[in-house]
């Protein structure tokens, strides 16, 4: 709803729906209301509308957008209609957030103020939409045309000083911000308020080329999405057609992208990822009991490519951190890469030179662990090995002081087995992040079987902190993440044995909307990581793994990989893997004959029969297989609900917004469908143990039930 108070001549409108004041029915309703009645109040000379709590508004409430769903009258533009035609100033107060419908309502007031600290934007675009209340259609005529396009199709935030530059804001106030828009909107009773109505004001003519050559950008920077398209479409529209005609055909777009599939997706992965914010534990303990620590300094111990990558995520957060490394050399590397990392940062904007410097002066090189007596947190990067990693544990316990929490960035060992090598069981945990940690969102935090509800609570916090997305999972061999890409990578692999080409597998997977094919990831990764990997757990488990290797325990395998790599082909760092790179480092990825008759050569020799793959089941049978295995991570309960499986994918891997998620995508598939499938491949490829199909994708598909309920029949139906 929306409050309406009185402080002598002036208005005040407070927008009221914790804890964003989201603009839901009852919200428009009451703003059109307080509008109406401060209008109609003769001794009412000014308004001022502001958000109650933290935040301005968060524009629209997304909620009500489900399924594509009409929204029900008055719309925010019927609401705000009345302060277009209203004689007496209106001024938006800004504190927090003014997103999307937020920021329109504000666009519709003939002034706005912020605080310091206040943020606009229009983040439409990130939930498959457009600025459907004149967003598109008033902005290109406060900041221009160029400018307009920047903030819409990107959707990023605003922070007020640059929002006053560009001439979003009048004034930037540090006092409270109702008294403040009270005092200013007194001060411009009686002005004359003509040129303050947007939609009076003259758009600047602009040649179609802009918008030929930003269809161009778009089309490349946003791959696959249509929403910046479209927002592209409205905002030409503004420069082209009078007022109340380019408002029409923004309805029309908008009306458009709100039923699409991109639209649905793109707003399950909003929710998805702050249900997945909301953790527990098998024990009951969860994100709304436990507290976190306090994480006032951390350790990094490695300064490989990891440790300085984390290392770099805790200082741009204003964490004080110590990084230590055994070897000199080593330890000046990784602050050379970190730099390296800053100075892109710098020259991409996302940071000033000011900051990536005040960032560096709270990094504590150095060689001796002593150095991290008094840290709270340590997260440990060293290579993985679980001697070693013990061994540190161990040290680091003895070092530590006692309530300080133990983190290992282990992508696959026993988290239980590192912390018994410590007195501190319950502080012990793992951080997983992804290469490269300073750029990529997720991390992937485990629970042992001893890890506590406030260790929990700490590094999901901290991950939040440091601007990742975090997401807890239960311990098993290699976690959720790396465990369902085994049997996605397995696939590529089969069907490059069978006749697919690994460059059409990638073409494929990429005009899925995945960033990076299969195999061009391989080679970004490094092939001997896997091949090292692989070697040490057969070394383990006394497998023989020699290449000419075709079955494990009855289990089909390919070592195609470990072909390449014998022969020297690492992926980019060697110049040349599954792809061809010129020389070493180089990232342009050329497919290569060579490769084409190494996988000639090797299905010659174990008699595999080449056949033609349709793009079809290339996409199927990766994706089916990622799936199935997504199934039992939720059926173990080593996740506890599918919107984390798919924040991981989101996030970890880059599986594109718009398709929601391998979870959200299998839901839309039908999960009948999808089991149907997964029975007949597990049929045709009998030697393939990621086809046993999932036991609880069995019993979902014959419910029919959708993703938002998979939860309760998990939870009601624990012995499946
Ligand atoms: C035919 C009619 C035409 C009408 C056209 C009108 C079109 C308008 C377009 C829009 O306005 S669409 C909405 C655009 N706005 C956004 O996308 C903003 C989304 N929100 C955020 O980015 C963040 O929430 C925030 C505002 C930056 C705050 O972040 P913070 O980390 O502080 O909190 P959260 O955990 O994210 O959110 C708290 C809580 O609030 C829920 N929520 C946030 N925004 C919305 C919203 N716009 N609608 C509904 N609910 C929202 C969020 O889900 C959290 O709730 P939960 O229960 O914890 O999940």
């Amino acid at each position: 709803m929306a409050n309406y108070t009185k402080r002598d001549e002036v208005a005040v409108i407070e927008l009221n729906n914790p804890p964003v004041n989201a603009l839901s029915f009852e919200v428009r309703s009451g703003l059109q209301n307080a509008l109406k009645s401060a209008i109609d109040d003769q001794d009412v000379k000014c308004i001022v509308i502001h958000g109650k709590g933290k935040n301005f508004s968060a524009g629209a409430d997304i909620k009500e957008f489900g399924a594509g769903t009409k929204q029900q009258k008055p719309w925010i533009t019927d609401a705000c209609r009345l302060a277009d035609e209203s004689s007496k100033p209106v001024v938006a107060a800004i504190a927090g957030t003014a997103l999307g419908g937020g920021l329109e309502v504000a666009l519709f007031c003939h002034y706005r103020i912020g605080t310091p600290s206040c943020r606009v934007g229009f983040p439409e675009v990130q939930i498959g939409i457009l600025p459907g209340a004149g967003g598109t259609q008033r902005l290109p005529r406060l900041i221009g045309v160029n400018s307009s396009i920047d903030m819409i199709t990107s959707g990023r935030h605003v922070m007020a000083e640059e929002a006053m530059k560009l001439g979003i804001l009048d004034k930037i106030v540090t006092e409270d911000i109702i008294e403040e828009g009270v005092k200013f909107a007194k001060s411009v009773v009686g002005l004359d308020l003509a040129h303050r109505i947007l939609k009076n004001r003259k758009i600047e003519a602009v040649s179609p080329k802009v918008f030929d050559d930003e269809i161009s950008r778009v089309k490349k920077k946003y791959k696959g999405y249509i929403a910046p398209l479209f927002c592209l479409k409205a905002i030409q529209a503004s420069v082209q057609l009078p007022y109340d005609a380019s408002m029409e055909q923004e309805l029309q777009l908008f009306q458009h992208l709100v039923g699409s599939n991109q639209a649905k997706a793109q707003q399950y992965a909003f929710f998805a990822e702050r249900t997945s914010a909301r953790w527990q534990l098998p024990t009951g303990a969860n994100s709304q009991n436990a507290s976190p620590l306090p994480v006032k300094t951390a350790g990094v111990i490695g300064a490989g490519t990891m440790g300085a990558g984390i290392a770099l995520c805790l200082i741009t957060s204003g964490i004080p951190t110590v990084l230590v490394e055994q070897d000199q050399k080593f330890l000046e590397k990784g602050i050379k890469t970190m730099e390296g990392d800053l100075r892109g940062s710098v020259a991409l904007k996302k940071m000033t030179a000011e900051q990536a410097k005040k960032a560096m002066l709270i990094l504590k090189p150095s060689v001796n662990f002593e150095d991290l007596h008094d840290v709270d947190l340590v997260i440990e990067a060293v290579y993985e090995n679980l001697a070693l990693k013990k061994e540190i544990f161990a040290k680091l316990d003895k070092i530590c002081q006692p309530q300080t929490i133990l983190c290992t960035n282990t992508s696959s060992l026993d988290i239980d087995m590192i912390a018994e090598a410590t007195k501190r069981m319950d502080k012990v945990v793992g951080t997983h992040f992804f290469a490269p940690a300073y750029i990529m969102k997720l991390q992937e935090n485990v629970y042992g079987k001893n890890t506590s509800a406030e260790t929990v609570a700490t590094v999901m916090a901290l991950g939040r902190r440091i601007r990742k997305v975090p997401v807890l999972v239960g311990t098993c061999e290699s976690f959720a993440a790396n465990r369902m890409l085994h049997p996605y990578v397995t696939e590529a692999l089969y069907l490059v044995e069978e006749g697919a080409s690994p460059y059409e597998v990638d073409q494929v997977l990429e005009d899925f909307g995945m960033p990076m094919g299969m195999f061009r990831v391989s080679d970004l990764s490094g092939l001997d990581i896997g091949y090292k990997v692989r070697r040490e757990a057969a070394k383990r488990q006394g497998i023989d793994l020699t290449l000419g290797t075709r079955f494990v325990n009855g289990e089909r395998v390919c070592l195609l990989a470990d072909v390449l790599v014998e022969k020297g082909r690492l992926g980019i760092k060697s110049g040349k893997g599954w792809y061809n790179y010129g020389s070493p480092g180089k990232k342009e990825a050329i497919p290569d004959p060579e490769v084409l008759d190494i996988i000639e050569e090797h299905c010659r020799k174990f008699g595999i029969k080449k056949q033609k793959i349709s793009s079809q089941e290339i996409l199927e049978r990766m994706q089916l297989a990622l799936i199935n295995e997504g199934f039992r991570i939720l059926e173990e309960g080593i996740v506890s609900k599918p919107e984390d499986i798919d924040v991981i994918w989101i996030y970890g891997f880059g599986w594109p917004k718009y398709m929601g998620g391998p979870m959200f995508y299998a839901n839309e598939m039908k999960l009948k469908n999808v089991y149907r499938k997964i029975c007949d491949f597990h049929q045709k490829y009998p030697f393939s143990i990621h086809w046993t199909p999932s036991k609880l994708l069995a019993r979902l598909s014959e419910t029919d039930l959708p993703i938002s309920n998979w939860t309760s029949l998990i939870n009601s139906n624990s012995k499946l």
